[in-house]
This record gives C-alpha cells, sequence and structure tokens, in this order.
C-alpha cells in the first residue's frame, strides 16, 4: 500500500494555493499540520480525487489516480472539512443512504453499519434525528460514513474543530486504533491533535511542504532555541514583533514569554525543553508564514 504524491502544484487562477509538494506515505497515521491558507484541504481535496493537480501527479499504488480515479476511489474513506449531515435523518438513515451511495449491497451495508455504530458508540442514538446531535456525535457520524467501504487511505480534513476536550481525545483514539492496516492522512492546525498519535507529521506552510518528519526528530532540531524570557507587559508586543512567541504568562515576576529563536532575546533568557509546538512555529515562520 502507498501513496506518493509527486511535485504536485494547484493554481487557481493566478492564485497558487500549492507549489511542488512531494510525499511517500505508508500505512500508519500521518499529521499533517499548517495554518490557515497553508493548502491542506486542497491537498486532501485532490487526493480524495474531488480536484486534480495542475501540474504534477498523485499515485495510489503506482497508479495515476487523475486517469484512473475509480481505482482508488473504491478504498477511500474521506471526512471533507465542511462535512454535513441530513437534520432530519437518523444515523441508520444517513449511513443506509451514504452506503448506497458508495455502492455497498443492502446486506453488506446493514452488517457494516451496526459495527460502525458499535464501534463509534452511537448504537443507543441510531434512531435519534441528527439535527438534536452535538457536534462530537456528528463528526462520529462523519467518520462512520467514512469507514463504511473499509477504507484503505482514509483522509481526514480538521477533524476535531468543534469538539469538546473529551471528544476530542477519544476522537483521537479511533484514528489511532484505525490506522494499523491503512493510510490515515489527519489534516489540522492544532499540534496536539496530532503529537500523541502520529508517528510522522508533514508541516506546511504558504502552499510547500516545509518539512517531513518524526515528532521527536522535529522536537530535537529545536532544542537549544527555546527560551524563557521574564518581561514586563509594556515590552510584550516588542517582543511579539522581533521573536516567534509560543506562549506568554502573567506570572508575580512578569510576564514569562516563550520564544523560539536561533540567538538568545535578552541576556537574562534561560534555556527551556522544547516542544512540537515549538518546533511547528520555528518552522513556519521561517517561511515567513504566520503560525
Ligand atoms: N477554489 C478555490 N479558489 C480560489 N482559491 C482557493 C480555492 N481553494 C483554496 N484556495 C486558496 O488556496 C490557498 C490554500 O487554501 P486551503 O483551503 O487549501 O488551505 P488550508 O491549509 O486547508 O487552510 P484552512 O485550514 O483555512 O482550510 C488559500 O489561499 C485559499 O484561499
Amino acid at each position: 500500500m502507498e501513496l506518493q504524491i509527486e511535485q504536485v502544484s494547484k493554481t487557481y487562477g493566478s492564485k497558487s494555493a500549492l507549489n511542488g509538494v512531494s510525499l511517500k506515505l505508508k500505512p500508519g497515521v500521518v499529521g499533517l499540520l499548517g495554518p490557515n491558507g497553508a493548502g491542506k484541504s486542497t491537498l486532501m481535496r485532490m487526493l480524495a480525487t474531488i480536484e486534480q493537480p495542475t501540474t504534477g501527479k498523485i499515485t495510489w499504488n503506482g497508479v495515476d489516480i487523475a486517469r484512473q480515479p475509480q481505482i482508488l476511489r473504491q478504498e477511500l474513506g474521506y471526512l471533507p472539512q465542511d462535512f454535513g449531515v441530513y437534520p432530519n435523518l437518523t444515523p441508520l438513515e444517513f449511513l443506509d443512504y451514504m452506503a448506497a451511495m458508495k455502492g455497498l449491497s443492502a446486506k453488506t451495508a446493514r452488517t457494516r453499519i451496526n459495527e460502525l455504530l458499535e464501534i463509534l458508540n452511537l448504537s443507543h442514538d441510531r434512531k435519534r434525528l441528527l439535527g438534536g446531535f452535538s457536534g462530537g456525535m456528528r463528526q462520529r457520524v462523519g467518520i462512520a460514513q467514512s469507514l463504511l467501504n473499509d477504507p484503505s487511505l482514509l483522509i481526514v480534513d480538521e477533524p476535531t474543530v468543534g469538539l469538546d476536550p473529551g471528544e476530542r481525545i477519544r476522537f483521537r483514539n479511533l484514528l489511532s486504533s484505525l490506522s494499523a492496516e491503512r493510510i490515515v492522512i489527519l489534516s489540522t492546525h492544532i499540534v496536539t491533535d496530532v503529537e500523541s498519535i502520529a508517528p510522522t507529521i508533514a508541516i506546511m506552510a504558504k502552499g510547500r511542504l516545509v518539512t517531513y518528519a518524526e515528532p521527536e526528530n522535529l522536537i530535537q532540531s529545536v532544542e537549544e532555541k527555546v527560551w524563557n524570557c521574564i518581561i514586563p507587559a509594556a515590552a510584550l508586543q516588542d517582543m511579539q514583533e522581533k521573536y516567534t512567541l509560543s506562549s506568554a504568562i502573567q506570572r508575580s515576576d512578569g510576564i514569562h514569554a516563550r520564544i523560539v529563536s536561533d540567538l538568545r532575546p535578552m541576556p537574562n533568557a534561560t534555556l527551556l525543553p522544547s516542544s512540537l509546538e515549538d518546533a511547528y512555529l520555528y518552522r513556519v515562520s521561517s517561511l515567513g508564514a504566520t503560525p
């Protein structure tokens, strides 16, 4: 099982959304991190065969998906960023409908839907109208529809938007448990969404792939670049303009500003252990993008 993205670019009129992105993916979760407008959704839509690259090629097990999209579609599960449900349907009716759209036989669909409702903890609510569901419950229905055909490639675009912290954790665990025999691509701008579950992380900014690496290596790459600076409140804005600020916490002795910088920002700055968030900020801002 292999998904290869080769020098893919996408332009909309004169606007470049994606610029020469190359990646080779094997089974497991890959976290796709990037600020708003980085090109993540554009890439996801091309992987989901909804759009085609302007230049470059995407192959699924060696087959060009622009030429033969149906080969990948049979094995694809996709939860788009703007996934909507029909409020007047129940999960059972909605999943039945989606299964029919995906060409599953009624018998296979019924077995699979029951399995998924169980896995996603929706069995008790199978006959309630979706209109009354919470954001987290709707996301679980979205995930259920993306898994109907037991896909080898699962693409989830910003899936945790609108979820509460508990739902977010449960959702991450679910994705982890699904990743053994498939490629799972999880796109987000929230570092903690991918930190615990993605053994590899791709960072995008301004339509480019900034880096593709393991979280440990990313964290290591900013060791001795993360500083704690204690500053008066009046100096915060100036600091923010000059440096990449990871966080600022008000304490009794002043503001503790966490700065990611190659050089010591001020004489009494002290080094802090680096985190994935620091590495992400460092990589994205080094491209001149706003994290
Ligand atoms: N259909 C389109 N027509 C014109 N420009 C587009 C279109 N789709 C995306 N873009 C532009 O391409 C760039 C990348 O957008 P994209 O939605 O892929 O980014 P993203 O990383 O997914 O960000 P977000 O998290 O905000 O969705 C943005 O500047 C966006 O305005």
